[in-house]
């Protein structure tokens, strides 16, 4: 079986090339503590996000991925291999190998931890590479080209920048902000203008829903700031645009320096073709038009922004000359 897989901050996608995509879920599991310490998983993926906040005593929902990184090595084997399970591992034929996205601006020691959490849940041989260049081969480019590509991944706990051309990266950059933080931007907008705690999801539910509004009211529920009790509030789709339009500006700032790194011929290649952009936060309403004002270039938003690196991932498998230039062993 040949696997290529995205596992990200916020959300896991599996695919293979014969059958697309295989789990395209939360990155969260639920763990009960169960006798000896030893930890039991009970729910993964949209299950165990589901009872996000509301899980009773005695369970724990863990996500096991930190900023794209792995921050450890037993959750996400625990995690990694529930998720195989999950997206039918036992119907499969053994072994199980894959290509696995890692962000462009992770270390070698974050990359190996994640290629040793693979192994360790069953998947050999296991290749990583760069998030970047797997959504772009899952969007139909080819990095092994001699002109230069340029694309962002903005996701729920990285933002990165990447060019690259005949096999090599020229040019990243990375920014610990992303849709998470846009997230919370927006919870805190409700809090201080509508005087509404809201939770993580309905934040995001808020954030997700004013990129689909032309500019309609919204309504939102959460706690009244001062009585505690429930209640509703109605948000105008431009007012969550605004909570999250410094975040989104802080982003493409950091990312817009990429292009510093670049020669001008270099440049030239990105600026004929355009910049693509993918990952779920690039859907957020105004984010490509403000990556296109500060860049001074053409942007183009992927046709499958969640999917992408996941369907590049599985193409990669076969193409031996892309993962001996690009892979991370
Ligand atoms: N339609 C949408 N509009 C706005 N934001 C969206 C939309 N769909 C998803 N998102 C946001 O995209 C983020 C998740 O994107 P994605 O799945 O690409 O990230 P990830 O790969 O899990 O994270 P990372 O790459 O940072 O490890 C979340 O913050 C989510 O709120």
């Amino acid at each position: 079986m040949e696997l290529g897989i995205d596992l990200g901050t916020a959300n896991t996608v599996v695919g293979d090339v014969r059958h697309g995509i295989l789990f395209d879920e939360p990155t969260v599991m639920l763990l009960q503590r169960g006798r000896a310490r030893r930890e039991r998983v009970l729910a993964v993926g949209r299950e165990a996000a589901d009872l996000l906040g509301r899980a009773p005593t005695g369970y724990t929902a863990v996500r096991p991925l930190s900023d794209g990184v792995v921050t450890d090595l037993e959750t996400a084997r625990t995690y990694l291999r529930s998720v195989l399970h999950r997206a039918g591992r036992r119907g499969w034929s053994l072994p199980v190998r894959a290509v696995i996205g890692v962000p462009v601006g992770s270390t070698a020691l974050e990359h190996r931890a994640l290629l040793e959490a693979a192994e360790e849940a069953g998947i050999r041989p296991v290749t990583a590479l760069d998030e970047s260049i797997a959504g772009a081969v899952g969007c139909g480019l080819d990095p092994l080209e001699r002109r230069v590509h340029m694309v962002v991944d903005v996701g729920g706990g990285t933002a990165e920048a990447a060019a690259f051309c005949f096999g090599g990266v020229l040019a990243h950059r990375t920014s610990k902000l992303a849709g998470d933080e846009m997230t919370l931007a927006v919870a805190r907008y409700v809090r201080e203008q509508h005087q509404l705690h809201v939770g993580e999801l309905e934040a995001e539910d808020l954030k997700i829903r004013s990129g689909a509004e032309a500019d309609g009211p919204l309504v939102v529920q959460g706690r009244d700031a001062a009585s505690g009790r429930p209640r509703l509030a109605t948000v105008q789709a431009g007012e969550v645009a605004d909570a999250v339009r410094p975040i989104t500006e802080e982003i493409v700032r950091t990312l817009a320096a990429c292009l510093d790194d670049l020669a001008p011929q270099a440049i030239a290649d990105v600026m004929a073709e355009g910049v693509l952009v993918f990952g779920g936060s690039s859907q957020v309403r105004g984010f490509a038009a403000e990556l296109e004002r500060s860049l001074g270039l053409p942007v183009t938003v992927a046709e499958r922004p969640l999917t992408c690196v996941a369907e590049g991932a599985a193409r990669s498998l076969r193409n031996r000359r892309l993962l001996s230039a690009y892979g991370r062993n």
